[in-house]
């Protein structure tokens, strides 16, 4: 049986934790003071502390991160579970920055508290082995269909993600445009104890923040002028699966904290009624852009950051892996020669080499593209290295001077604009934000372009 140590001044606070964590099977041991807790920390195994870092009647919380530290530098492998409240968020930041594996705000309810331990204790097992798994073995223990490759940089990232999907910890997936972010969030959900049940893609990019609240969590009927039903939101939909909120870093600062209170208490109010609703998800997030960053100019709330994070995983841009562009090419011409009736196409060497010296600003994506461009083009049998540089020579590259616009007549203005957009998708190999800023509007607006024409980037 695992025990919990649970330092806090309150006797009651002690008392009902205790209680909590008993009938969900762990052994329990409480201290009032850093002094008894390290003491119990000494004389016993102890698997896990839960410490209230506002323990002491100064409030100021420093006796708690003291405490947190020494219990970081004396026993590092111990994970500890902040609890703060509210208005001390700052407080948690800092235990998160000093080492703490988790925090949970006040008022907290039983469910948070098993979660998070549970969650803590499951990271804590997996230990921290240096052993690094080939693709075989790591095919032979889990599920990664759909994410090709072997460079050991991606190995050492899927035997990471292998280990991490199996508990329930947020994961935060950063990498360039194109490198297979959303890939991996499958990845994570197929791995998990969730698999069968739903994975719920929001693109936080699209949303424009006053629909916010009623996409995420759903409006009843005559909440706001167009709410002519109920809808449900996107968390109840993925309620006991995975929620993936893609283009974490495009999300307004005041979305932010409204992201923060679902994922902090694990309940949200539906737009419009005043009963709180209860949510079991998994959090994946993703972005393209350096969130660090991003908080350092305050952009970014630090104490959402930490709460996506418990494991952040970088994907390599594709320079960075350039052995896999093979086998990538090799997968995407399958695809594309199926899709487009061409089964027998296959590639020439030098055109592997040509593709694997080439760069693709767009990642993976832009690798995607090419080759599909050169089925759909290709006469011969075999892919060469005239077909690449051919279908790369017909993109776009310069404006087209005023006198080559088409006949009058002949297309009409949203013919035009659809052309237009597919056109500066291909140049930017599907880098939404780059394509938004060449055609001089905002992402949400081209969001809504692209859905009004069907195009999938
Ligand atoms: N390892 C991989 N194996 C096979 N296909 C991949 C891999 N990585 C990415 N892809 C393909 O490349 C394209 C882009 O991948 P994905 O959408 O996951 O990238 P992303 O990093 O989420 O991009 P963005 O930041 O622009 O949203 C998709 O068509 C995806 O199927």
């Amino acid at each position: 049986m695992q025990t919990i140590l649970i330092v806090d001044d309150d006797s009651s606070v002690l008392l009902s934790l205790g209680l909590v964590l008993k009938q969900a099977g762990y052994t329990t041991r409480t201290a009032k003071s850093p002094v008894e807790a390290l003491n119990w920390l000494k004389k016993e195994k102890i698997d896990l502390v839960l410490q209230d870092m506002n323990f002491s009647r100064q409030t100021t919380g420093n006796e708690g991160l003291a405490l947190l530290h020494e219990i970081k530098d004396l026993f590092p492998h111990i994970p500890v579970i902040l609890i703060t409240s509210w208005g001390t968020i700052s407080l948690a930041v800092s235990g998160m920055q000093a080492g703490a594996a988790d925090f949970i705000t006040k008022p907290w309810t039983n469910e948070q508290i098993i979660h998070s331990v549970k969650t803590a204790l499951g990271l804590a097992a997996l230990g921290t082995s240096t052993a690094v798994l080939t693709r075989d073995e790591l095919d032979k223990q889990y599920d990664f269909t759909g994410v090709v490759g072997k460079d050991p940089k991606l190995l050492q990232l899927l035997q990471i993600l292998g280990r991490v999907s199996a508990t329930d910890a947020s994961v935060l997936i950063t990498g360039e445009s194109g490198t297979g972010k959303e890939v991996i969030a499958d990845a994570i959900h197929k791995n998990s104890v969730r698999k069968n049940r739903p994975l719920v893609k929001v693109n936080l990019g699209s949303i424009p923040s006053t629909l916010f609240e009623s996409e995420l969590f759903g409006h009843v009927k005559g909440a706001f002028t167009d709410a002519r039903n109920d809808r449900k939101g996107r968390f109840e939909e993925a309620h006991t699966g995975t929620i993936f909120l893609d283009e974490i870093g495009d999300l307004d600062f005041s979305c932010q904290v409204k992201l923060l209170r679902v994922l902090q208490e694990r309940t949200f109010e539906v737009v419009g009624s005043n009963k709180s609703r209860h949510v079991d998800v998994r959090v994946v997030s993703a972005t393209n852009k350096n969130l660090l960053e991003m908080i350092s100019r305050e952009e970014f709330r630090e104490d959402l950051y930490y709460r996506l994070n418990l494991i952040t995983v970088h994907l390599p841009a594709l320079r960075e892996r350039r052995e896999d562009i093979p086998l990538l090419a090799q997968h995407f011409l399958q695809q594309a020669a199926k899709t487009y009736r061409r089964e027998k196409l296959t590639i020439s060497e030098q055109a592997l080499r040509w593709l694997q010296a080439k760069n693709f600003p767009g990642n993976i994506r832009e690798l995607k593209h090419t080759i599909e461009r050169a089925v759909i083009m290709a006469s011969g049998q075999s892919l060469q290295v005239e077909d690449f540089s051919l279908a790369t020579a017909m993109q776009p590259t310069t404006v087209a001077p005023k006198d080559t616009l088409p006949e009058v007549g002949s297309m009409s203005l949203e013919d035009m604009e659809k052309a237009m957009i597919l056109k500066t998708i291909t140049h930017h190999g599907g880098n939404i934000t780059k394509i938004a800023e060449s055609l001089g509007m905002s992402r949400f607006a081209l969001y809504r372009r692209l859905e009004k024409y069907g195009i999938r980037v």
